[in-house]
Order: C-alpha cells, then sequence, then structure tokens
C-alpha cells in the first residue's frame, strides 16, 4: 500500500529507473540523417525493391543524357556537309546517325518512363511494409501521444507522396542533365568560350535560387504538417459512420465544417505565399535565361557572318545554348524536387531507425510459467514529467490461480495499471514481478502471448465476424471450431450464425464484401477471410439462410454494401471471444468486459466469466460491484492509491469506500423492487453447445 503523500508530490527516493533509451519529448527538433546517408540509404532501398528494373532504369536514363549532344552534332556535320556538297555515301550515313538517333531519343523516355513506374511501385510496397514493420516494433504506446512523432509517421508515408523512389530518380535526372550539359558546355567552349562562362555563371545563379527554395518549401511542409493533421482529423470526423449520429443530433458539422476550412485556409496560405515567392523567383531566372540566350545568338549570328562560324557551327551553338539552358534547369528543378524528396525520406529514416521506445533487455529473462503471481512493487507512474502522478506507490499481490478485482471511481489509475501490467509503459518508480521476473527484464511478446485481455476501450473491425475473433489468436484464422467455441462462451455465436453468411459476414457497412462486385452473384465463400478469392470452400459454420434480416443477396451491381452493423454489446461480446480465444493464457484481465451489455447479457456473460477464471488468474475491473463481489480479492483504488483490499465481505463489513459505493449502487435497486428468484435469463449448463445462448436482448448502448 502506498504511505500517504500529497497528489503532485514527487515519490520518495528511490533508484531513478533507467531512462528510456531515446526520448521523443514534444516539441523537441527530431534527429536528422546526413544527405549523403539519405542518398545511400534510398539507392539501397531501390535497388533491393526491384534489381534488374533497378539497374535498367539507371543505364537508360543515363544513355537519354547523351543523345541531345549527339544529336546536335550529327545535325551540324549534316548541315556543314550539304554546304560544303559532301559526298552523297557521307551525307547518308550521317543522315542514317541522326535518324537512329532521333528513334533512340523518341523510344527512350517510354521505357525509362514504364522503369520508373515499375520502381516507384515496387519501392512504394518496400517501404510501406519496412514503415510499418517499425512502427509495429515500438514495444510502448508513447510514441503514438506524441503529436511531433505522429507529424514525421505522416509524412514518412508513400500515401502523402513520399517515395524513396524520388531520390533516386532525382539523382538520376541531375546526372543525366550533367551529362548532357558537359557535352553542350565542352560544345560550347569550342565555339565561344565567353558565352559558355556567361551560361554557366547564369546556371549557377538558377541553382542556388531553386535549392533556396526548395529548403523553404521543405520548411514550409513541415510547418503545415500539423494544420493537415488536424484538417484530416476533422475531415475524418465528417465521414466517419461513427461520428455521424453525434453530428446530427448535435448539429455540429457545421461547426467541425468550418474548423476543418480553417486549417485548409491555414495550409493553402502558407502554399500560396510560397507559390507567390516561387512565381517571383522562377520569372526573374526566366528573364535572365532568355537574356543571356538572345544575347548569344546575337554574337553568333555576326561571327557566322564574319565567317568566324560555319553554318553548322551555328546549329549547333544554337542548339548548345537551348541544351545547356534546358540541362541546368533540369539540373535545378531535380535538385528541388530531389531535395523535397529527401526531406520527405527523412521523416522515413528518423520513423523506422529509431531506437526502441522502451528499454529492451540485451538478453531477455524467460518468463516462468506463473506459479505464484504477479507483484507490484512499490509502482508509480505518471504519463510523462510534465503529467501528474497516476500511480502513487501501488504494491499488490496477484496471486496465481486467483481472481483479482480492481473498483474504484473514474480516474482513480485502475486502467494505466492495466497498461503496466502489458508494458505498454514502464513505472516510472517500482517494478512489476512476473513470478519474480522484473518484466521489463523479459521480452515483451513474451509476456504479452502469456495475456489475455478485453480492454475498456476495446476495439471493433471492419472485418468478417471470423476475423474479428481471430485477431486474438492468428493461429485460430483458419480453426473453426476454435473459433465457435470462443464465440459460444462470449454468447455470441448464435447471432453469428444467424447472419447471412455467418463467420464469413463482414461487420461493416463501409466496405463492400469482396463478392459485392464480384461479376457472378453466388453462395459464401472464403473461410473466415472477407478478402477470399470466390472459389474457396464453403465452411460448415453458419447455415446461408434466406431468412437473415441483411437478405441473401450478394449486393452484385447494387452499390449497397452486404455488411452488418453489429451492436454496441455484440460488439462487446466480440472483444470477449477475442480474448477467450487465449485460453491458454496465464492471465487474465477483463477491463469493464460487460460495461456495453443489458442487464440480463451482463448477467450472463458474469456466469461466463466466472467458470472461465477458475483455477486461473485473473484481474476485473468493474464498476458494478455486484460483477465483482465473488472475486478472491477485491482491490479498492483511489487517487493512485491503494485504500482498502480483501473480501466482499469484509470490506462491506469494514463500511470503508467499498461498503460506501456498494450501498449507493444497491439503492438505487432496493426500493423499487425485489430481485428475481430465478435468473433474468435461462443459463446453458453445458459452455460449449450451439444454443448456448438463447435470443439475447441486443443493446444499442455502451459502443466503445
Ligand atoms: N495516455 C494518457 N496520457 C495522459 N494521461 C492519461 C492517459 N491515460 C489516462 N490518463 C490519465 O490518467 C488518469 C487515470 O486514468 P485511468 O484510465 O487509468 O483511470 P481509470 O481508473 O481506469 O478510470 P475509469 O474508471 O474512468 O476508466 C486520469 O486522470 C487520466 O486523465
Amino acid at each position: 500500500m502506498s504511505t500517504e503523500e500529497p497528489a503532485d508530490t514527487a515519490p520518495p527516493a528511490s533508484p531513478e529507473p533507467p531512462a528510456p533509451p531515446e526520448s521523443w519529448e514534444p516539441g523537441e527538433r527530431l534527429r536528422t540523417t546526413s544527405l549523403p546517408r539519405r542518398i545511400t540509404a534510398a539507392a539501397s532501398l531501390a535497388a533491393r525493391a526491384a534489381p534488374a528494373a533497378f539497374a535498367a532504369h539507371a543505364l537508360l536514363t543515363l544513355v537519354t543524357g547523351t543523345a541531345p549532344v549527339a544529336t546536335a552534332w550529327l545535325m551540324k556535320l549534316v548541315v556543314d556537309n550539304l554546304v560544303q556538297r559532301g559526298p552523297l555515301s557521307t551525307l547518308l550515313g550521317l543522315a542514317s546517325g541522326l535518324a537512329a538517333v532521333g528513334v533512340a531519343t523518341a523510344m527512350l523516355p517510354q521505357f525509362v518512363q514504364y522503369l520508373r513506374g515499375e520502381l516507384d511501385r515496387r519501392v512504394g510496397l518496400l517501404t510501406q511494409d519496412r514503415l510499418f514493420t517499425a512502427t509495429g516494433s515500438f514495444i510502448g504506446l508513447g510514441r503514438f501521444e506524441d503529436p511531433r512523432f505522429l507529424d514525421r509517421l505522416r509524412l514518412a508515408q508513400p500515401s502523402v507522396g513520399m517515395n524513396p523512389n524520388d531520390v533516386v530518380g532525382g539523382v538520376l535526372s541531375v546526372v543525366r542533365a550533367v551529362l548532357t550539359l558537359t557535352g553542350f558546355l565542352g560544345s560550347l567552349f569550342l565555339l565561344g568560350p565567353v558565352m559558355a562562362v556567361l551560361l554557366l555563371l547564369s546556371g549557377l545563379l538558377v541553382l542556388a535560387a531553386e535549392i533556396s527554395l526548395s529548403r523553404r518549401r521543405a520548411r514550409m511542409i513541415w510547418e503545415v504538417g500539423p494544420v493537415e493533421r488536424r484538417e484530416f482529423f476533422y475531415n475524418d470526423l465528417l465521414s466517419s459512420v461513427e461520428a455521424a449520429k453525434e453530428i446530427r443530433l448535435f448539429g455540429s458539422g457545421g461547426f467541425l465544417r468550418a474548423r476543418m476550412l480553417t486549417e485548409r485556409r491555414t495550409a493553402n496560405a502558407a502554399k500560396r505565399a510560397m507559390d507567390r515567392r516561387d512565381i517571383t523567383v522562377q520569372a526573374g531566372l526566366a528573364t535572365l535565361a532568355a537574356a543571356v540566350s538572345g544575347a548569344g545568338l546575337v554574337w553568333a549570328v555576326a561571327a557566322a557572318q564574319r565567317g568566324a562560324l560555319s553554318v553548322g557551327d551555328v546549329t549547333v551553338f544554337v542548339a548548345a545554348v537551348g541544351g545547356t539552358q534546358g540541362a541546368l534547369a533540369t539540373i535545378a528543378g531535380e535538385l528541388a524536387r530531389s531535395h523535397q524528396a529527401l526531406e520527405l525520406f527523412d521523416h522515413y529514416l528518423a520513423v523506422t531507425t529509431a531506437r526502441p521506445d522502451l528499454p529492451v533487455a540485451a538478453e531477455p529473462r524467460p518468463l516462468p510459467v506463473l506459479r505464484r503471481g504477479i507483484t507490484l512493487q512499490d509502482v508509480w507512474f505518471r504519463y510523462s514529467p510534465g503529467h501528474p502522478w497516476v500511480l502513487q506507490g501501488v504494491t499488490l499481490h496477484i496471486p496465481h490461480g486467483k481472481a483479482l478485482a480492481l473498483v474504484g471511481l473514474n480516474g482513480a489509475g485502475k486502467s494505466t495499471l492495466v497498461k503496466l501490467l502489458c508494458r505498454f509503459y514502464d513505472p516510472t518508480r517500482g517494478a512489476i514481478l512476473w513470478d519474480g521476473v522484473d518484466i521489463r527484464e523479459a521480452d515483451a511478446a513474451e509476456l504479452r502471448r502469456r495475456i489475455g485481455a478485453v480492454f475498456q476501450d476495446y476495439m471493433h473491425y471492419d472485418m468478417t465476424a471470423a476475423e474479428n475473433i481471430a485477431l486474438g489468436d492468428l493461429t485460430a484464422l483458419d480453426d473453426t471450431p476454435r473459433l465457435r467455441a470462443a464465440a459460444v462462451r462470449a454468447g455470441i455465436h448464435a447471432a453469428i450464425s444467424e447472419l447471412p453468411r455467418g463467420y464469413d459476414t463482414l461487420l461493416s457497412r463501409t466496405f463492400f464484401m469482396t463478392s459485392d462486385s464480384a461479376p457472378e452473384p453466388g453462395p459464401s465463400t472464403g473461410t473466415g477471410t472477407g478478402t477470399a478469392p470466390p472459389s474457396e470452400p464453403i465452411p460448415d459454420t453458419a447455415p446461408q439462410p434466406d431468412t437473415s434480416p441483411a437478405g441473401p443477396s450478394t449486393g452484385t451491381g447494387t452499390g449497397i454494401s452486404t455488411g452488418v452493423e453489429f451492436s454496441g454489446g455484440q460488439r462487446q461480446r466480440l472483444a470477449l471471444a477475442r480474448a477467450f480465444l487465449r485460453d491458454r493464457c496465464e492471465l487474465m484481465i477483463l477491463d469493464e468486459p460487460s460495461a456495453g451489455l443489458d442487464a440480463a447479457a451482463e448477467h450472463e456473460i458474469h456466469v461466463s466469466l466466472r467458470r472461465h477464471r477458475q483455477g486461473r488468474t485473473s484481474l476485473l475491473i468493474s464498476h458494478r460491484l455486484g460483477a465483482v463481489r465473488d472475486a478472491d480479492l477485491i482491490v479498492v483504488l483511489s487517487e493512485g492509491r491503494i485504500v482498502e483490499q480483501g473480501g466482499h465481505a469484509a470490506l462491506l463489513a469494514s463500511g470503508g469506500e467499498y461498503a460506501r459505493l456498494f450501498a449507493l449502487q444497491a439503492s438505487g435497486y432496493r426500493d423499487e423492487l425485489q430481485p428475481p428468484s430465478v435468473p433474468l435469463h435461462p443459463l446453458r449448463t453445458n459452455p460449449d453447445s450451439d444454443t448456448d445462448t438463447a435470443p439475447l436482448p441486443t443493446t444499442t448502448t455502451g459502443d466503445r
């Protein structure tokens, strides 16, 4: 139990826990990778994603760089031979060469474009895989509560435009333009060195201006990132079915729309300012380029008139001036684009190379099979140094094989304690021991394999019923009897069986089932996967009735999804089934497992839970004290401290907080009705029976 500490004071002196290896403190500028490392990383990603396409793309891109110079020189030779009336065979040879280069110039860009597209797709796939593998590997939840990290994560996503191939493509385009530039500049130096120097200087000016612009653009993108993320948030709200009810009822649509548009206007203003700067600088640069090439043309014509240049020389000169300026403009443009791509790629690298968010043991200690129990030793916790203490010196033992109930007012710290048990966060001070092993020293994935849980804010997935359950233990994805047993235990099997496609019914109306868009309507297909091709065998888990509320139609061509919406209570039962799928887990955590259920369903679920808990270690959190009265130990938490613990009868007798809350709840029923002498709902005795659940009243409350 805790000592009496004022709510916001520091915990008593004890050794500081090891600091996480890297903190992503909000507001802190995050680590960036050097430009050469970014370019190397992008190239190696592209080479790994599609080695052949990468090599062919690089080769062809470079070849296309030499084509304009070859064309200009062949043209000069043709013109000079024509003027000097050279031999026909030479002329024909040169003309054929010119034609061949022309064909290559016309064809190669198409191949390069195709290869670029293919590389984009493959690199996009690989980066997306790596990005989400990285975010999935964070042990804790802290990063997902850090706005700065979330901004980076958004910018790092291929869907927002991040593609390492843009870096590679940009670098290759720059190299190609440099090849072209070198060829033309060499030609110019031969014909008019002053002009070549002038062009080079104006090109360098363009380059400097473009790089400065791209820096500003990258900064602008970073600065409007949070604005756009808020805009997406309002956007999501306005297009989500979950929010649609409240928005319509409270008439808050206009308010939210105004907020969304304000964010858009803010982002637009930043982009407009950038575009104006862009256009001013670009117009100045274009004027300079036109003036330089105009002066060059005048000089070349005058030189030809004096006889210093041949007619062919003038054609090469004109082509070289145009080619040089074009190549310089390409280099500047590609550098600007690559710079932007490099900035986005930096976000990707920062996310994918981030060190673990919580300390990871170099050599994880094996977690023993739970025999003694789980102990919290003087656990202090706050979500960050800027947040108040949520747990203040909690010392608690959850004995093996026993059911412990945690009760307390809203905000007492119950769910936080659950999150620490699952190691989503580490205690700020103190330790949690699993049969004597500090869970920080064990492998987090191993710890979580031993735990089954229903969280207060449980998830519902827009997937099939089978998938919604199987996500609790993916080894059961194709194991229909296991899925069914879990559903029976959670009292949701009957409701699933009545769905148009039983366990294969999509529990969402926001997507089509695969077969909704199939050319031929047909019977149910696939086992437990909404994405299964129509030719897969039909499972025997569910009838395919014509009597279902949603009808038997596969919806082909109707434009209407045949998915089904479950009620809040039914969704909660699905979440329970998901937890029950882990029937071999060593610790079962149930955080408000029946909050969304009606009275009969709650009663039934608690009988089932009691049966399921027997002989298992479990932690049950509930505000309905009637549901926890038969727990082996009831612990009362208040403001992050344990204020009472004991059995139901002892706690009632002691007349403390538990007794007060219990009396308060009981008084709500006492005066009105005598409790029914028989259960509200007839309960079957065989938990595995198909008909375990007689039709339950469905609820419309308690949805997440
Ligand atoms: N991710 C978070 N970041 C910062 N503070 C948090 C976070 N989650 C919870 N809190 C704060 O921690 C305190 C305890 O929250 P917790 O969810 O543990 O309470 P609880 O006892 O489960 O409450 P309830 O009965 O309402 O579910 C609350 O003051 C809450 O505001």
